[in-house]
């Protein structure tokens, strides 16, 4: 998937600006302050339907603007070169959302966000490896959303029946309700859902290596899955199991809901072993690993965004993590202050340069 335009209106400090980016490396270059992440991050809310810096619409709307729009031609590699898809969205500062797909209205982004595979490489983003699970979690329904078509109604059927008997439990009426009754659709959706990460995982496990060898050669990578519940037990047994508890706690506290992975390096936690400048390189590695996945299984690449690149990384890593953009055949926009010496890391590829100055942009 790529973008072929890409306009952005009343975005942050984005007034309103129009671009025509290249099927292969995009530099956004300008000072501190001029709109480069802002970009990103518009590209991202195509993809996510939200921004990855704020869940209140109202701070990403400009300044006494009402609402924002962004809108993009996107062109597949199942589709013929005259053939493009146009997809948007415009949001008001109270959240109220349009959705536009080839110029018909769309209810649900789930239809918006399947067009918009977008990965996010930001410095922020070793996250994923040091804070709590839930963003572990994120990665796996991502990658699943994208490649697996039976996992997202699965996944949506477990985190509504979840909801149900979550609010059972905090009204302490599941047994007058009979909460019972669904217990087991929920533990089938459950299995189901743990199912399909386990795969996944698995499958991202050998590339992941393959990956790391290029970043991390130094160490052998393991990606687990941590379930959510006891491995010896079915979903329901484990539900049965902790059912009392749940009821004094007013919440389920077993399931694919508290499920995660860990990554070993030598068999020790990540977290644990290594270095904040070498957990930022596994963390590409994720993100390089899930798009490359994403690849082999749609046949075209994702859209990659990186944000500040060089920060935290040395000179060969740069360099490094450069060649491995390029060769995942990707559309990528990356931002940086001094976009020449950036450009000079993409010597073999051509990079399209973009200029942000005070919100407005200009091709250089
Ligand atoms: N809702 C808003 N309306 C108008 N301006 C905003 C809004 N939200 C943020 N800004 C401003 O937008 C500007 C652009 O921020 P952005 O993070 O995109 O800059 P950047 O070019 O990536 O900077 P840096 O290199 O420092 O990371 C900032 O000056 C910020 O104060």
């Amino acid at each position: 998937m790529q973008l072929t335009q890409l306009s952005i209106s009343h975005f942050r400090n984005l007034e309103t600006i129009a671009l025509e980016p290249a099927a292969g490396i995009n530099i956004i270059g300008g000072e501190n302050g001029s709109g480069k992440t802002s970009i990103l991050e518009a590209i991202y809310s195509l993809g996510f339907g939200r921004s990855f810096r704020t869940h209140q619409s109202r701070q990403v709307v400009q300044d006494e603007k009402d609402a924002f729009t962004l809108f993009a031609r996107v062109q597949s590699s199942s589709m013929d070169r005259d053939d493009q898809l146009k997809v948007g969205f415009r949001r008001q500062r109270n959240g109220d959302t349009e959705i536009r797909i080839n110029g018909e209205n769309e209810r649900k982004f789930s239809a918006l966000a399947r067009l918009m595979p977008v990965q996010l490489i930001t410095p922020e983003g070793v996250a994923l490896v040091t804070e709590g699970p839930k963003l572990r979690r994120q990665f796996m329904d991502w990658g699943l959303f994208h490649v697996e078509q039976s996992y997202y109604p699965n996944w949506l059927t477990f985190s509504r029946l979840l909801k149900q008997r979550n609010a059972l439990l905090k009204q302490r009426v599941y047994d007058s309700q009979g909460g019972a009754v669904w217990d087991k659709q929920l533990a089938e959706a459950g299995e189901a859902v743990t199912a399909a990460r386990r795969n996944y995982l698995n499958g991202l496990n050998s590339q992941l290596n393959s990956y790391c060898q290029t970043f991390l050669p130094q160490y052998e990578f393991e990606f687990k899955l941590l379930q959510g519940w006891f491995d010896e037990l079915s979903l329901s047994a484990a539900l049965g199991e902790k059912l009392e508890l749940d009821k004094r706690q007013g919440f389920t506290s077993v399931g694919p809901n508290k499920a995660e992975w860990q990554i070993r390096a030598d068999g020790i936690d990540a977290r644990e072993r290594l270095s904040r400048g070498q957990l930022k390189l596994l963390v590409a590695a994720l993100r390089l690993v899930q798009s490359a996945d994403y690849f082999s299984h749609r046949g075209e690449p994702c859209v990659i965004l990186v944000d500040d690149l060089p920060a935290e990384l040395d000179s060969e890593n740069q360099q490094k993590f450069c060649d491995a953009l390029v060769q995942s055949g990707s559309q990528v926009f990356v931002t940086a202050i001094h976009q020449e010496e950036l450009k000079s890391r993409f010597q073999s590829t051509e990079a399209r340069l973009f200029h942000v100055e005070h919100g407005t942009i200009k091709n250089d």
